[in-house]
């Protein structure tokens, strides 16, 4: 009987949904990241009727802590389970706060159409009413699902099914946290039934340009996120580019603007080679051209990517050795 159930590959790497508190009340201030694989999967009643599992404890961190090192550890590990024909899908658990670099990291990279899908949690198990069990249960049927072949990587929280590219953490505590800014979920899990109800058309997993080799050995491309605000100067900008970084994320006011004080340190390190993408601190909405001053020193639109998800693609790019042309396709492409 248990024989034929979908064989899922769950990879823990840390986060609230392994976070233990000192007691049933507490939902903040406890240590992320402390409870095992084997304890997560022992608080989810009713597992073993849905999925043949094979757990593997990757990392054990609060996911404000994420490496490149732990990535590549967790793309190997991903890559091994997804290329093994007895697993059907994979399911990460992660801690909530870079769970979408995470997601479109990945998103960008793996190549495989097997459903893989990401899951947190926002109350500690040790809570009352903690979501980390349904949303684990929820995310293991998603990626038992038909439905979620080829989709790209998913999130699941909350009973909401959403894709890498434009999920976003949207609130500090609340269980509702994730979204995804004008496109929505894709999909839901109701009442176990998982179901899908739109697509993002941009490209994911096997229909892009870039593979986990990028993250072979050595980090990616040092790449800075530098936030705007009112009486900015140009302290941040010219330190980052004279430290080394490749490149720059400026999360500007609005559709992207640019502070006439930032503009100087960002020509200059332009002109020293580093690619500069103008994205926007407000969370929501597409940085398109605007002022003629800020293309012309060379800053490269940033689309609807997030600043936190422009700088993955940048590093991506960078890595792969693209030239300004090509980045600048990238990110109308993606
Ligand atoms: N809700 C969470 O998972 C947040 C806990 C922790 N800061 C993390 O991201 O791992």
């Amino acid at each position: 009987m248990s024989a034929a159930l979908p064989r899922i590959a769950i990879l823990a790497t840390g986060g609230t949904i392994a976070g233990k508190a000192s007691s049933a009340s507490q939902t903040v201030g406890y240590k992320p990241g402390s409870a095992s694989v084997q304890d997560i999967l022992d608080s989810v009643p009713g597992l073993s009727d849905v999925a043949e599992i094979t757990a593997v404890q990757v990392a054990n961190i609060g996911s404000e802590d994420m490496t490149d090192h732990i990535w590549t550890k967790l793309v190997r590990e991903t890559e091994e389970q997804l290329a093994d024909p007895e697993i059907d899908g994979v399911v990460i658990t992660h801690g909530t706060d870079t769970l979408e670099e995470t997601a479109f990291l990945l998103n960008l990279i793996l190549k495989s159409d097997k459903p893989i899908v990401i899951v947190g949690s926002m109350r500690p198990a040790t809570s009352i009413s903690a979501d980390g069990p349904m949303n684990l249960l929820n995310a293991v049927r998603t990626a038992c699902s038909e439905k979620s072949v080829g989709k790209g990587v998913l999130v699941v929280l909350n009973d909401e099914i959403h894709g890498a590219r434009d999920v976003t953490k949207t609130n500090t505590t609340n269980c509702a946290t994730f979204a995804s800014p004008r496109l929505g979920a894709l999909g839901f899990v109701t009442g176990g039934i998982v179901d899908f109800y739109k697509a993002s058309v941009k490209p994911h997993t096997t229909q892009t340009q870039f593979t986990s080799a990028l993250l072979n050995g050595s980090d990616l491309p040092l790449t800075d996120i530098i936030y705007a605000h009112a009486n900015e100067d140009s302290r941040l900008i010219e330190t980052s580019a004279a430290t080394g970084a490749k490149g720059i994320v400026y999360a500007g006011m609005g559709n992207g603007s640019v502070h006439v004080n930032a503009l100087k340190g960002l020509r200059e390190a332009i002109e020293k080679g580093v690619i500069v993408i103008r994205s926007s601190r407000t969370g929501s909405g597409a940085v398109v051209d605007s002022a003629p001053e800020w293309s012309e020193v060379g800053m490269i639109n940033g689309g609807t990517l997030n600043p936190q998800k422009a700088r993955i693609l940048l590093q991506l790019c960078l890595a792969s050795g693209l030239g300004r042309e090509e980045i600048i396709e990238a990110f109308n492409r993606y």
